[in-house]
């Protein structure tokens, strides 16, 4: 794996190349992490190196256990980190106390399977509490109103969870994470309670807000039909971050019978 695929070499004034690092989204370096303490502390993160540039969308895979929500919440700022580097959006956050990592996830959009909407409000209201979390109120119901349009949801704004099925809460929650722009969007399986048709949605809403938008996007998924949009797949095995391939050395190296043929089919 290349671990400086963000490092460009440029020519300095004396005609000797110097290495320049291009702004990036995340940059971790030589990562490690455990849960607990003692004679229980467990190392689940091994000596993880990784850059995730601004404008990809990055598929992390593995088997289950190998780390991957664990390496999703450290650079979500949900976690103190002790070991190593981990820069999100030109912050060190390794050694940061918990007021400072809240200051970080507000430029964090998340979307995790348990999607924590509030039951007793609206599909818009959800929406506008994230919005109430930042300086700028203004037109919350309109911005709320127009990220759930988008998200398919323009006739159930004013629905309350327990009336939406699974798909809608999901897109409920896919809204919420969306509309602050986050320039980082971190999510945990975000199609899988939805249909075919809802996941293609979603993914293809994804795309355009890194392609068009230059958003970095991190998205946990053992989702094979949506593999397609990533500019990147990589795969943890064991804490450890095992390959990081584009999609065609993915399915070159994996075994055809286990990747599922409709993720070709856009
Ligand atoms: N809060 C915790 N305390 C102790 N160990 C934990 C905790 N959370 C996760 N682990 C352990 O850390 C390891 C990595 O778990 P993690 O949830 O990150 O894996 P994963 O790849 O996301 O798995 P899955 O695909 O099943 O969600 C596992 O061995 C798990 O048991």
């Amino acid at each position: 794996m290349n671990k400086n695929s963000s490092v460009a070499p440029i020519p300095s004034a004396n005609g000797t190349a110097t290495a320049v690092a291009e702004p990036v989204a995340v940059r971790i370096r030589d990562l490690n992490f455990f849960f607990g303490q003692g004679d229980l502390r467990k190392q689940v993160l091994y000596d993880i190196n990784l850059d995730l540039p601004y404008g990809q969308i990055v598929i992390m895979t593995g088997p289950s256990g190998s780390g991957k929500t664990t390496l999703l919440t450290l650079i979500g700022a949900l976690r103190t980190v002790r070991e190593g580097s981990l820069s999100v959006l030109d912050q060190e956050i390794v050694g940061l106390g918990r007021s400072q990592l809240v200051d970080v996830r507000r430029n964090i959009g998340f979307i995790f399977q348990a999607h924590n909407l509030f039951d007793s409000l609206t599909a818009s209201k959800n929406v506008e509490m994230a919005i109430e979390l930042t300086e700028d109120w203004q037109e919350k119901r309109e911005r709320a109103v127009e990220m759930l349009t988008q998200l398919g949801l323009s006739d159930r704004v004013d629905y309350k969870p327990k009336s939406l099925s699974g798909g809608q809460k999901q897109r409920v929650a896919i809204a919420r994470a969306l509309v602050n722009q986050p320039p980082l969007l971190l999510a945990d399986e975000p199609t899988a309670a939805l249909d075919k048709k809802s996941g293609r949605d979603v993914v293809t809403l994804m795309q355009k807000l890194a392609k068009e938008e230059g958003r970095t996007i991190l998205m946990v998924t053992h989702d094979n039909r949506i593999l397609d949009v990533a500019d990147r797949i990589i795969t943890m095995v064991d804490g450890r971050l095992e390959t990081d391939e584009n999609l065609a050395q993915f399915v070159s190296s994996h075994d055809p019978k286990s990747l599922d043929r409709r993720m070709f089919v856009m």
